[in-house]
């Protein structure tokens, strides 16, 4: 069965890709200018190629961590009334819901509970999607896999490593590099016995930041691919389609048909 070990190959790739790789200091996250030339080519090459790692030694204390999944276990467990008490509303940078994911907030976390499905693999689950983010660092909290990952056409299973920060790369930095990084589509199966719990940090531009690709990298070998827009433009027009896979990335190319999003 090729495609199958195709499938094992890229995924014990993937997840033996650590920031230990890249970094060998414990308390850094991503290797430094001051790092050696090798360590930033490995990073530069896992957006290019992956869009997607997961971080080790992330310097974030393990008891901040089950901290963090103690506070959900509770907040979840609350009567949705009482949940509805810390709602997001409009212009707010933190509360409960999903509605509104990247809505101009510099970083929001979100926080999914996941309940177990019976027949799991009848069930889409989350949407294909990539991130409209930056980047999107994500915690696995209970040990219970379910993310699911897309490249080169397969979609392959994700093990997070305990104590894992995954960052995977958005479409706004897909945009902003012009191309060179990619962002990763991917979606959460249910499971069918266990909950799953993670939360996702989403780390965006300032909303005054326009969105486009940087001008340091244009040159006439590298024209702009994707269009340059608001982040409140983009973030309107992002909410204002279905989410499906990395459809909205498409309509901010310049070559794309439609409106011109030009700010
Ligand atoms: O729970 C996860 O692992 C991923 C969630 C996700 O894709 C998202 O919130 O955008
Ligand atoms: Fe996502």
């Amino acid at each position: 069965m090729a495609a199958k070990s195709n499938v094992e190959d890229q995924h014990s790739l993937i997840s033996s890709f650590s920031v230990q790789e890249l970094v060998k200091e414990p308390m850094k996250t991503i290797p430094q200018q001051k790092d050696s030339g090798l360590e930033l080519e490995k990073l530069h090459s896992t957006c290019r190629h992956w869009g997607f790692f997961q971080l080790v030694n992330h310097g974030v204390n393990s008891w901040i961590l089950e901290k963090v999944k103690q506070e959900i276990e509770v907040f979840y467990k609350l009567p949705l009334e009482e949940k509805m008490k810390f709602k997001i509303r409009e212009g707010d940078t933190e509360g409960y819901g999903n509605i509104e994911r990247t809505g101009g907030r510099h970083a929001i976390f979100e926080d999914d509970i996941l309940s177990p499905c019976p027949q799991p693999e009848l069930v889409m689950g989350v949407t294909p999607h990539s991130d409209a983010t930056l980047i999107t660092i994500l915690h696995q909290l209970n040990g219970v896999d379910g993310l699911h990952i897309h490249k080169d056409g397969v979609w392959f299973p994700f093990s997070f490593l305990p104590d894992a920060l995954v960052v995977n790369v958005g479409d706004i930095l897909e945009i902003f590099s012009n191309g060179v990084y990619r962002s990763i589509e991917h979606k959460v199966v249910p499971n069918a016995e266990k909950e799953r719990m993670s939360v996702a940090f989403f780390v965006n531009p300032k909303l005054e930041a326009d969105v486009g690709p940087s001008p340091s990298l244009m040159n006439p070998h590298n024209p702009p691919l994707f269009k340059r827009v608001s982040l409140d433009r983009y973030i309107k027009g992002f909410f204002s389609q279905m989410l499906n896979g990395k459809s909205y990335l498409q309509h901010m190319r310049i070559d794309c048909d439609g409106d011109d999003n030009s700010a």
